[in-house]
């Protein structure tokens, strides 16, 4: 049977370039040793027009996210940025001030997240296409891996998740809007949780469920508890209104750019006082991923999430 890549969808396709290189560590970004004591990290994001840029989004904000949805996934590593290169390609009757405004957001972004741009391309093509790679560095074997975690510890996340898959649905100046269109990486938060002895880190773009199934491993499990995710009633209100189950959006859409991490119930006190975050489960060896809803009942997190070509 012809399989169609819409057939099998972005996880797959990854896997397959992934498993053919077989020498090189891929976390959410790839880890190369390159000296005694350092490792090189580096990663890809590509955002095009159609996909990943709301109508309402400004050229800035355009240029501002190719930024930050790279240096995310170094934040996911826990790693110091060194360099980020912009491969932009755009259609040949855009205003050269919408190409400048696409620019200074990037190079806002950069000075934002103490980057420098160090190179790049410039091409031609039907819609905006911004490609980034940032490098980061760590020192070797140090780096936030997917799968440190053991049983018992905690599952947490930076900060408030489904505002951005919210404000996908809005066109008004909500901080739903705010997050879809505006939101940035949690770069120090990943170094703090790298240096404080967190056991794992991944940032949260596809939805929290699928981060939860691309972090999980044989034999453990995952129990997350819906009273411990913040969910404002202004936000059931506004999903309803929309016709959307607001728990779908919370788990299922993603671009929030939060990390979700692992880290021990000891260790949880080094974090206390050096970021914001909250704890939202902890890791068990049920082999299951669930959720204990606020009706105390327990259900599967079914693992849909925002995945390309499906
Ligand atoms: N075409 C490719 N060639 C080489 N490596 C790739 C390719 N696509 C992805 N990778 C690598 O595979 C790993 C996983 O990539 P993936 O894009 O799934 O992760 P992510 O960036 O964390 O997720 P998202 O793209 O949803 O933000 C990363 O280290 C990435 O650099
Ligand atoms: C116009 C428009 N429609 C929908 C969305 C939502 N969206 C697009 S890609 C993605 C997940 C991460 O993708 P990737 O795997 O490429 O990082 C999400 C949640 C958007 N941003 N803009
Ligand atoms: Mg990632
Ligand atoms: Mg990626
Ligand atoms: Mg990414």
């Amino acid at each position: 049977m012809d399989l169609k890549v819409s057939d099998i969808g972005e996880k797959e396709l990854v896997k397959y370039i992934v498993d053919n290189c077989k020498d090189i560590v891929f976390d959410d970004a790839a880890i190369t040793p390159i000296s005694q004591n350092k490792e090189l990290i580096s990663t890809s994001d590509m955002l095009i027009q159609s996909k990943h840029f709301p109508k309402n989004m400004s050229y800035f904000q355009m240029g501002f996210k190719a930024v930050t949805v790279n240096v995310s996934d170094l934040a996911a590593m826990g790693a110091k940025p060194l360099g980020f290169l912009l491969s932009i390609a755009i259609p040949k009757d855009i205003l050269v001030s919408d190409f400048k405004q696409i620019i200074e957001g990037v190079l806002k972004a950069c000075k934002f997240y103490n980057i420098p741009l160090i190179g790049g391309d410039t091409n031609e093509a039907d819609e905006i296409i911004i490609s980034g790679t940032a490098l980061g560095l760590n020192d070797k074997e140090t780096s936030l891996r997917k799968d440190g975690y053991s049983k018992g510890d905690l599952i947490c996340i930076t900060g408030e998740i489904g505002l951005a898959a919210l404000g996908f649905n809005l066109d008004d100046d909500s901080i739903y809007v705010k997050k879809a269109l505006e939101a940035v990486a949690k770069l120090n938060e990943g170094i703090i949780l790298k240096e404080n002895g967190a056991t794992s880190a991944t940032d949260i773009t596809d939805g929290l469920a699928s981060e939860l199934y691309e972090i999980s491993k044989d034999s453990y499990g995952m129990m997350i508890y819906e009273d411990k995710i913040p969910i404002s009633e202004e936000y059931k209100r506004i999903s309803k209104s929309l016709n959307l189950n607001y728990l779908d959006l919370i788990l299922h859409v993603g671009e929030d750019f939060e990390l979700l991490f692992t880290i021990s119930e000891e260790n949880l006190e080094l974090i206390k006082d050096k970021l914001d975050f909250i704890v939202i489960g902890e890791i068990n060896d049920s082999g299951k991923i669930e959720i204990t809803l606020n009706s105390g009942k327990v259900c599967g997190i079914s693992s849909k999430g925002y995945n390309h070509f499906k």
